[in-house]
């Protein structure tokens, strides 16, 4: 099977509430971690490369790693940029093999916006690839820019409609409260539960449901999804690590997103984590060893449970290859 575009996969994931799994990849370990866990349980997958992933890993060896997920799973993958910030870096992927680009100028005015999407998305469909646009800005850190809680803002609903119709745009990223990173809310936004970890201020799904009454049947997408799992920040922080407060976003209301019109959940900080964790845990348990695939195992081993449990519990895509 050749790489597929994100086209069926939403539509099948809008009419059956559930939604697919974006997972950042930028090297072997997390690709097969990520695309064994989607095999056992057969599941449909976008894999996504983001700027600096392309820098670290090379476009070149990423895509031969995908294409390799592909052979031996016989899942569709689409391909995706992740975060794209120019029309010059979409239009290298799309000539470079991927099916899906995302042109992110959420940060300029909305006419700018608009004009740079819609010279992707001609350049995209000509070529059989669709585009992913965002409005509204997430507070976090994405692709070394650190966009401030003061500059992050939700998405305005009355925008969506002109956007989308101008644009032709086939997804839309909005900002309802999730965010980039493993530190989505400060310690003063949250409450805190009995078990003395931080709850954070729930989504806001009243805009979720602005933004659908004017674009029904339209695919949307949740960025800076990562809830954090708390048992890997511990991981991390008991073995030599320091991440005090990080926080994500409750995995009941992923779900609760997915089930209704958000096609597609953003996720990477949570792979970071499972990942450094269990490397910290067997550098401490072990200081004597140093062959990088006795601790790579491991790690690889937890992104893919990690995302076995997201892809069962959070999107609710297994069985829908
Ligand atoms: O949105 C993301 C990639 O575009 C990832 O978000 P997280 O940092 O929450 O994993
Ligand atoms: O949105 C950000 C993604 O997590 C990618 O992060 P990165 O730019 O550090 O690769
Ligand atoms: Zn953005
Ligand atoms: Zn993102």
């Amino acid at each position: 099977m050749p790489l597929v575009t994100t086209t069926e996969m939403f539509k099948k994931a809008y009419d059956g509430g559930y939604a697919i799994g974006a997972f950042n990849v930028n090297n072997m370990e997390i690709v097969q971690g990520i695309t064994e866990a989607a095999k056992e349980v057969n599941a449909p997958l976008i894999l996504q490369v983001s700027k600096g992933a392309r820098a670290y890993a090379n476009h070149t060896y990423l895509i031969k790693l995908v294409e390799a997920a592909i052979e031996e799973t016989g899942l569709p993958i689409c391909l995706h940029l992740d975060h794209g910030d120019s029309f010059e870096l979409c239009k290298s992927c799309i000539d470079g093999g991927f099916t899906s680009v995302m042109i992110d100028a959420s940060s300029k005015p909305f006419a700018e916006n608009i004009e740079i999407t819609r010279k992707v998305v001609e350049y995209a469909h000509d070529h059989g690839v669709v585009v992913e646009a965002e409005l509204g800005a997430l507070a976090g850190v994405e692709d070394e820019v650190n966009v401030s809680a003061e500059d992050s803002h939700y998405t305005r609903p009355e925008e969506v409609e002109e956007f989308v119709s101008k644009t032709g745009c086939d997804s839309l990223a909005i900002a309802i409260g999730t965010s980039h990173g493993a530190y989505k809310f400060t310690a003063a936004q949250c409450t805190r539960n009995e078990k003395g970890e931080l709850v954070p201020p729930p989504l806001r799904f009243d805009i979720l449901d602005e933004i659908v009454k004017r674009l029904p049947g339209f695919p949307i997408v949740l960025h800076g999804s990562s809830s954090v799992p708390q048992e890997f920040v511990r991981m991390i922080n008991e073995n030599g690590g320091k991440m005090p407060d990080a926080v994500g976003i409750p995995e009941e209301q992923l779900r609760q997103a997915a089930r209704g019109a958000v096609c597609k959940i953003n996720i990477d900080s949570d792979l970071r984590l499972a990942m450094t964790g269990t490397i910290r845990q067997f550098f401490n348990e072990h200081p004597e060893k140093f062959d990088p695939r006795e601790y790579l195992k491991p790690a690889r081993a937890n992104i893919k449970e990690l995302v076995k449990h997201k892809l069962i519990n959070v999107l609710g895509c297994d069985g829908k290859a």
